[in-house]
Order: C-alpha cells, then sequence, then structure tokens
C-alpha cells in the first residue's frame, strides 16, 4: 500500500476515478433492488456501501415484508392494505405512493422467490404471511425473525448472477461494480442535474470520483442522531444531508418512529429492537403492577378496529374475523406513547421500561420456533430466557417518515437524474410507519428507482468531472485534519444528548426552541471538529465527516416539529395535543437556502375519488375537514 493513504495533505492525482450510467449509493434492500433493475434494463451500474457488503440495516428486519397477498386471510387486498398504510400514516401520507406499494408488493415478494428466496410456508404450501401492528390481516411475508436475512442474501445472489453476464467487458463484474466499506461524502452538481460523486475508502482513506448522469439514493436513515436507538453505527443521514446539499428538499423530517419495543437492560444493549413479531405472536406489554395496561390506551379513532377486553383480544389470534384486534398491535406511535406515560407515571419496569410477556402465554417449542433471534438476542445479551420469564423493553428510535422528496411514480427527486428509495426517501409513510411496510416500500421503490435512472442515463451524455470541483470536494473531507477543535465523539454525544432531551417522543415548543438555539452554538464547534491520526482506518476522521450530515438532519427535524403545532403520528407535541385537520393538509419541505435550512409549507395532494372511496365518511371526519370529506359525497354521489 502506498504511503499517499496516510497524508492528511495529499495532492489532486490522488483520486481513483471510475464512471457508470447509474450511481446507486447504498446497499440495502433498496440499492440493491435500484441496481438489479437498473442492469437489467442494460446499464452500467456501481453500487457504494458504507458498511461491509450485506450488513446493510436490511438485513436486520425481522419481522417480515408487508404485501396484501391474501394467503392467510383471502379477505385482504391491495385496498385494504392501501386502507391500513394510510391511517396507519393518519392519512398524511402521499396517497400515490401508498397505493403503488399496495398494488405492485406482491409482485416484489413473488419475484424474490424467482430470484432464490424462500418464505415460511403456509399448512398448504404459500408463502406464510404474520400480524403486525396496525395490518388488518396477517400480512407480513415472513423467514422466521430472520427476514432482512433472507432478501439481502437473495437479492446479492441476484447481483452475483448479472455479474456473470458480460463476456465482452472480460471482466465479469465490469458493469455492475459493488464497492464496499466506502462512503460518498458530496454529490457533483451542474445547472440542476446531478453528475457524480466523491467520497473515500474506509479502510485506506483513498479518495474517489465517480462521474455518473443518474444517481440513486438509498442511504437508509438517521438514527444515529439518537443515543437510544436500534439504528447501527452507519445511519447518520448522509442521503438525507447529500439530497440537501445538491438542491434537493426534506419533506416531513418531524416524524421520527421511536419503535415500542427496544432492550433496556444491561445498558450496553439499550436500544436494540425487540421485534414487533413478538407481539403479533401473543406476546402482551404488563407494567410494573402486573396490569395489561394497552386497554387504557386504545385511542377513540381506533376503537372500532382494536378490543377493549383481555378475553376478546386474545379470541382474535384464532378467530380474527369475529373479533377485534388486541391492543398490543395499535400502530408503534400510539404503544410508544403508552409506554413512556406508564413509566413516567411509576409503573415501569426496574430498568425503566416495561414487562413484554410471552413466556406465560406460548409454549417454549412455539417461542424458540417463530422467533430464535429473540431467544438467542435476550439469552446472549441480557441473560434472560424469555421461554420463561418476561423481557424489559422501551422505547427506541427505530425509523425516519421524513425524507427525500420524491415523485411517486419515479422515485426521482427534484434535482435532475437524483432518485431516492427506501427509508431515505420521503411521503410513503406520512407521519408513522407501518412495521413491515418498510421492507415491501424498498423493493416496489427500490425497483422503480433503477427503472427510472436507467431510464434517464440512456438519454443523457455521460458527464465530465471537473477538477475543481474534485479538488474541492477532497479539501473538504480533508479539512477536520486541519482543524484545532473538539474530538467527533464528543461533538456527537452532544448532538445526541439535545435530540434525546429536547426533540424526543414528547415535545414542547419551549424545548425545541431551546434545541435549535443549542443545535445553533453547536454548529462552529462541528465546522471545526478535529481528526487526529492519519486517512486509513480512521473512524474519528469518519465520524467528523458524518456530522455535518447528522446536524442538518437534526436541525431540519427540530424546525418542523416546532412548526407543526398538533400531535399526528411520530410527532407528539404535548403542548398541542390531538390532530388538527388544517395540519392534515400540510407537508413542511426543508431544503438548503443560501447554506441555511428553510422551512416551508406545501399542501398534501388530495385523494382521489376513487381512494377516499375506500374509507367510510364516518372516518374520513376523523382527519379531514368537513369541506374535503364532503366534496368526496357530492363526487361520489
Ligand atoms: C433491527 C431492525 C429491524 C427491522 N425490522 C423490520 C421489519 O421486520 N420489517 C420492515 O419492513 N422493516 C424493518 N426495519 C426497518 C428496515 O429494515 C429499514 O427501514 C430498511 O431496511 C431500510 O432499507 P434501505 O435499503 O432504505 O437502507 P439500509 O438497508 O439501511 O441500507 C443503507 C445502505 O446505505 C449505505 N450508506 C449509508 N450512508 C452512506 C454513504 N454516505 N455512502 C455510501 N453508502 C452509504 C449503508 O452502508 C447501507 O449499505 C427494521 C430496522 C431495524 C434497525
Amino acid at each position: 500500500m502506498s504511503d499517499h493513504r496516510n497524508d492528511a495533505n495529499p495532492g489532486a492525482a490522488d483520486v481513483e476515478h471510475l464512471a457508470c450510467d447509474v450511481l446507486v449509493i447504498g446497499a440495502g434492500g433498496a440499492g440493491l433492488r435500484a441496481a438489479v433493475e437498473a442492469r437489467l434494463a442494460g446499464k452500467s451500474v456501481i453500487v457504494i456501501s458504507k458498511s461491509l457488503f450485506g450488513k446493510a440495516h436490511t438485513v436486520m428486519a425481522e419481522g417480515g415484508a408487508a404485501a396484501a397477498m391474501g394467503n392467510v386471510n383471502a379477505n385482504d387486498n391491495w385496498q385494504v392494505h392501501f386502507r391500513d398504510t394510510m391511517r396507519g400514516g393518519k392519512f398524511l401520507n402521499n396517497y400515490r405512493m401508498a397505493e403503488i406499494h399496495a398494488q405492485e408488493a406482491p409482485d416484489r415478494i413473488w419475484e424474490l422467490e424467482t430470484y432464490g428466496a424462500l418464505f415460511d410456508r403456509t399448512a398448504d404450501g404459500r408463502i406464510s404471511q404474520r400480524n403486525f401492528g396496525g395490518h388488518e390481516y396477517p400480512r407480513l411475508a415472513h423467514v422466521g425473525d430472520r427476514t432482512g436475512l433472507e432478501l439481502i442474501r437473495t437479492l446479492q445472489q441476484k447481483l452475483v448472477s448479472l455479474q456473470q453476464d458480460d463476456e465482452e467487458a472480460g471482466e465479469p463484474a465490469a458493469k455492475l461494480q459493488v464497492i464496499d466499506e466506502t462512503t460518498i461524502t458530496e454529490l457533483f452538481v451542474e445547472q440542476g442535474a446531478v453528475k457524480g460523486a466523491f467520497g473515500y475508502r474506509r479502510g485506506t482513506g483513498a479518495f474517489m470520483a465517480i462521474s455518473a448522469p443518474a444517481i440513486v439514493l438509498a442511504t437508509g436513515g438517521i438514527g444515529r442522531s439518537f443515543k437510544v436507538t436500534s439504528n447501527s453505527w452507519e445511519y447518520t443521514g448522509d442521503g438525507h444531508a447529500l439530497a440537501l446539499r445538491a438542491g434537493a428538499s426534506l419533506i416531513n423530517m418531524e416524524f421520527i418512529q421511536f419503535h415500542p419495543t427496544g432492550m433496556v437492560w444491561p445498558p450496553s444493549v439499550r436500544g436494540i429492537l425487540v421485534t414487533e413479531s413478538v407481539r403479533g405472536d401473543g406476546g402482551v406489554l404488563k407494567n410494573a403492577e402486573g396490569k395489561r395496561f394497552m386497554f387504557d390506551y386504545i385511542p377513540e379513532v381506533f376503537k372500532a378496529q382494536y378490543a377493549d377486553n383481555p378475553e376478546e383480544a386474545d379470541r382474535w389470534y384464532t378467530d380474527p374475523d369475529a373479533n377485534r384486534r388486541p391492543p398490543e398491535l395499535l400502530p408503534r406511535d400510539e404503544v410508544a406513547r403508552a409506554i413512556n406515560s406508564e413509566v413516567k407515571a411509576g409503573r415501569g419496569s426496574e430498568h425503566g421500561g416495561v414487562y413484554l410477556d410471552i413466556a406465560s402465554r406460548r409454549s417454549a417449542e412455539y417461542i424458540t420456533e417463530r422467533l430464535p433471534s429473540m431467544y438467542h438476542q435476550f439469552k446472549e445479551l441480557a441473560d434472560v430466557d424469555i421461554t420463561a420469564e418476561p423481557m424489559e423493553v422501551g422505547p427506541t428510535c427505530h425509523y425516519i417518515m421524513g425524507g427525500v422528496e420524491v415523485d411517486a411514480e419515479t422515485a426521482a427527486s427534484k434535482v435532475t437524474g437524483l432518485y431516492a428509495a427506501g427509508e431515505v426517501s420521503g411521503g410513503m409513510h406520512g407521519s408513522n410507519r407501518l412495521g413491515g411496510n418498510s421492507l415491501s416500500d424498498l423493493l416496489v421503490f427500490g425497483k422503480r428507482a433503477g427503472e427510472f435512472a436507467a431510464e434517464h442515463a440512456a438519454v443523457t451524455e455521460p458527464p465530465k468531472l471537473g477538477d475543481d470541483e474534485i479538488a474541492a470536494a477532497q479539501a473538504d473531507a480533508l479539512r477536520p485534519f486541519a482543524n484545532d477543535g473538539e474530538n467527533p465523539y464528543a461533538l456527537q454525544a452532544a448532538m445526541q444528548e439535545v435530540n434525546g432531551r429536547l426533540v424526543g417522543i414528547i415535545r414542547r415548543a419551549g424545548e425545541l426552541e431551546e434545541a435549535l438555539t443549542e443545535l445553533a452554538a453547536l454548529k462552529p464547534r462541528i465546522d471545526n471538529v478535529t481528526a487526529a491520526g492519519g486517512r486509513a482506518y480512521n473512524p474519528g476522521w469518519h465520524l467528523a465527516l458524518d456530522l455535518r450530515n447528522m446536524y442538518l438532519c437534526s436541525v431540519a427535524t427540530a424546525m418542523a416539529a416546532l412548526e407543526r403545532d398538533e400531535s399526528r403520528g411520530g410527532h407528539t407535541r404535548e403542548d398541542a395535543p390531538g390532530m388538527d385537520p388544517q395540519w392534515r393538509r400540510v407537508n413542511l419541505v426543508a431544503s438548503l437556502d443560501g447554506g441555511e435550512l428553510a422551512l416551508a409549507r406545501q399542501d398534501v395532494p388530495s385523494m382521489t375519488p376513487e381512494l377516499l372511496g375506500l374509507f367510510e365518511t364516518s372516518e374520513l371526519s376523523k382527519y379531514m375537514t368537513p369541506e374535503e370529506y364532503r366534496s368526496t359525497e357530492a363526487e361520489d354521489a
């Protein structure tokens, strides 16, 4: 290895140059599905991944992928899935995305089996589907509680098969390269269109510039901006920030999902996810007094669908058509708030959570067969045998509903040639995502992003990157070595502390203002963050570069959370409880204006009469203004 890689001041020659038709940033489900589609369209593709290939969040997904295949309950269909998704998102969803998602998810799941996936089966040999919060029927296609592993394994296998098809290039992977352990730090843009990206190899610190007329962002979420999170180290909002800096917009960044059940003990594992499948398969939540408390927290809008007594709730598992669902399976925002309230009222568990009990309700064989990863996770990390004793759980930052504003049909952002799919995109889930809807979202819109990125590349001249812009990106990446400020870990901890204390599950206007002031005070410190040592294997330097992305996302979230003075889905304002129908018509759109974040209000597009007709007027009236749902009645008539 040449010694330049430890040099904090290399010259412009120290940059590896690559080119392709479609550059995919991120190798989770969305990125890999996009890459498959773009390659199938005949385009050359490069996939970049910050972590090891195969180690994206998608691989961690446990519960399953939601798709209305109707295998377990024949009453299920795309219209019911669409309704559930809109209800879960409290009707703020981009309705067209929710419609496309519900319609196309079954095909994307079946297609995966043609790529080699094998989902668990029903007794009659069809793909099995399990219950999950907010889904009216069993809908999650799954492989035990390791569904994401099967998804990633299959997509990787498909990529490898596509790498074998290019004899003319001489090198099998020439037209479908995967470059892992590489972080993209900047996008190159000219006259409103993307033309490439800049990054560095994490192992060596070597720089890379890739020219491409079409780029798909598939970088996942922002969880690492919070201390207690189910997200792993690489989720620092890079794609969100890259999009902003390139001129794209982010919508609804105030909506962050705190999953109700993360581990709370021991401290070293706090935040690690406890899958919702535990509740889907019969687990119930109890407080320190042994009370099954969720019956006390069923909101008015959900009373028709959720049982108000344990007998009916338990009967639902064997006879879902004649009984209402257990309240433990309310959408995640409701359950997380309920747990928060129990703990606050002094009825929490020993370590500040509540109890999740499946041991007293299902046999040990059932638990170890249905939830093998959970069994091992608790045994190894907490020395708890979940077949014999309850788990201690509490809310953990899990998913961001906000993200890059995209066109529903094409996944295109506002910047020409820039597409976004998966968790980095916004709109699909409205104010709250239903469990299982992310894996299906990333398959449906990953495919679309790949398809339309390939289409754009086909009609666009290969771009050229200028030496000056590459040198500027390189100088930005090297700045932490020349700075004389603070350690990046201390700054990340400070930012996490502000977000956790002031922008968490329950928010108040005064605290959000305080958060914005405290974040602003962090800005010059982040600009002056210092990296010590050389460029090879230097996680401190990597974090120093990630910090500015976390900062932009944190400010966008706090600004939007302050502006939206109502409570909806993953945004709860103690000083503005309840949903306001006027706010249901508003998306908050963040963009950069002269380097500063600016927020604008934008109308939520109205649903078509056909889609509105899928709901009872009595339900629409809980979310919409009278003019909105009455105009529907008039159109229907
Ligand atoms: C523990 C856990 C369990 C979950 N269970 C479920 C479930 O059962 N069902 C469900 O629907 N959802 C589930 N989710 C959510 C779901 O897994 C994620 O939302 C989804 O996988 C995101 O997929 P993605 O393709 O958008 O991004 P990811 O899978 O998160 O992949 C992002 C990729 O981008 C790369 N990347 C990031 N930044 C950069 C950069 N700057 N440069 C280059 N590469 C970059 C990363 O390295 C990674 O390869 C779960 C999430 C977690 C954390």
